[in-house]
């Protein structure tokens, strides 16, 4: 193997400066190479849109059965067991995904869309009843998704406080254990608890996407060990994410005015609005994989057993694949953004989250004029996601 000079860089992704602005880090992993070994974590960074494309594509190469964060499955004991979907190769991968791809099929969501209508149109209604200023990151972004999610899957009342504490451990586990994964490393059993509860067949409403999830193990189409697992999967994925995408959307919204206008006379414009906030914002930042043998990127080697970090959002700016990356603009063209994922993993939820979106801004765009920030905003910190703490808004 020839020996290629890679570049290596001690800067910490996981950082508190990182993790409160990426951009700078993000251009300079870009710039420096296909790929750069992170020499603190041992990891190989990836930044161009080019190879994260391709190595998101070429899943025997880069496998996520080892694990998509740092811990090495191989060598380490995940913190619970491997989710059938996110954390699994084909062929274990194959009749899971097609399971839950059926159930949150475009398609399948129609009877929801009037229900999610009407609750977003509800909570507008009485958030605006109450005044004009109001911090959207409780208020919208978390509200609505907490209304209509858990009970699209079926899970009871009780308890649902946890499913965002669950979340932000989640994210953060996927990443080195620091200061943020020790902070809440204590309630992890008790929250993994509660979520494992939450799948068992006889907990869940008889028509949500839980139930439905049971009936393809009683067709047979995986098996009843599987089908708690692919529940926890929901639940795992489907909250936290569509929290801060929309987070993310209304920030852009609000700090780009002509865009709100724009919107309000093309409601239709949400879907596009949305997925380019997620281009944009990239509430899902980073995603690792396992090399699966000495595996070439670009004149570099990775050996096989390494694992590689790839920058989703990085590669959502990249000057070589967009036009004025760093802006959020309603004009463009998102698709082919990686803020979804690609390849055989890609969201296999990103329908939910469009329906939600869609929901959430169309009541909005059909009640008020103006929507501004109207105070100091606050970043939530997570190893894994992009994630506004607060969000003050005053809307006209
Ligand atoms: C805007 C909100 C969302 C974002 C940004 C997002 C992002 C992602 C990304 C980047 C992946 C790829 C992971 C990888 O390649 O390793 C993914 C996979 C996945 N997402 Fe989403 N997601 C969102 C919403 C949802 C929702 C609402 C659900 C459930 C209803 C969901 C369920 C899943 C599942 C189960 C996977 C694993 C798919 C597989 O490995 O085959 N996600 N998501
Ligand atoms: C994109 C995040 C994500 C988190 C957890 C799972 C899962 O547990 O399957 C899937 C996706």
């Amino acid at each position: 193997m020839t020996a290629t000079l890679l570049p290596t860089s001690d800067a910490d992704p996981f950082g508190p400066e990182v993790l409160e602005d990426p951009l700078p880090f993000h251009a300079d992993l870009r710039d420096a190479g296909p790929v750069v070994h992170l020499s603190r974590y041992d990891v190989y960074a990836m930044g161009r849109y080019e190879h994260v494309h391709a190595a998101l594509r070429d899943w025997q190469g880069f496998q996520s059965g080892a694990g998509v964060g740092l811990s090495n499955f191989r060598t380490e004991p995940p913190w619970r067991p491997p989710s059938l979907l996110l954390e699994s190769d084909p062929p274990r991968h194959d009749a899971p995904r097609r399971v839950l791809a059926g159930i949150l099929a475009p398609r399948e969501l129609r009877r929801l869309r009037e229900r999610w209508s009407a609750v977003a149109d509800e909570l507008v209604d009485a958030l605006l009843a109450a005044g004009d200023e109001f911090d959207a990151v409780p208020k919208l972004a978390e509200a609505f998704p907490l209304r209509v999610f858990p009970d699209a899957v079926g899970i009871p009342d009780e308890g649902r406080e946890n499913l965002l504490p669950y979340g932000d451990f989640l994210f953060n586990a996927f990443g080195p254990h620091n200061d943020l994964v020790a902070a809440a490393a204590h309630r992890a059993p008790e929250l993994g608890a509660w979520v494992n509860a939450q799948c068992a067949r006889d907990v869940l409403a008889p028509d949500g996407f839980g139930a439905r999830i049971w009936a393809a193990a009683d067709r047979g189409e995986i098996t009843a060990e599987q089908a708690p697992l692919v529940v926890r999967s929901l639940l795992s994925a489907g909250v936290d994410t569509t929290v801060q995408a929309l987070a993310t959307v209304l920030h852009a919204f609000a700090t780009h005015p002509e865009h709100w206008r724009r919107l309000r006379a093309e409601p239709q414009l949400a879907r596009v609005a949305f997925d380019e906030a997620i281009r944009w914002g990239s509430p899902v930042q980073t995603f690792f994989r396992t090399a699966t043998t000495d595996v070439r990127v670009g004149d570099a080697v990775i050996p096989d057993g390494k694992k590689i970090l790839m920058f989703l959002a990085s590669a959502n700016h990249d000057p070589r694949r967009w036009t004025d990356p760093e802006a959020f603009d309603l004009s463009r063209d998102p698709s082919g953004h990686l803020g979804f994922g690609f390849g055989i993993h890609q969201c296999v939820g990103q329908h939910v989250a469009r329906l939600e979106a869609e929901c959430l801004l169309d009541a909005l765009a059909r009640r008020v004029a103006t929507i501004e920030i109207a105070g100091p905003t606050r970043r939530h910190h997570n190893n894994t996601m992009r994630a506004w703490g607060s969000l003050p808004m005053r809307v006209g």
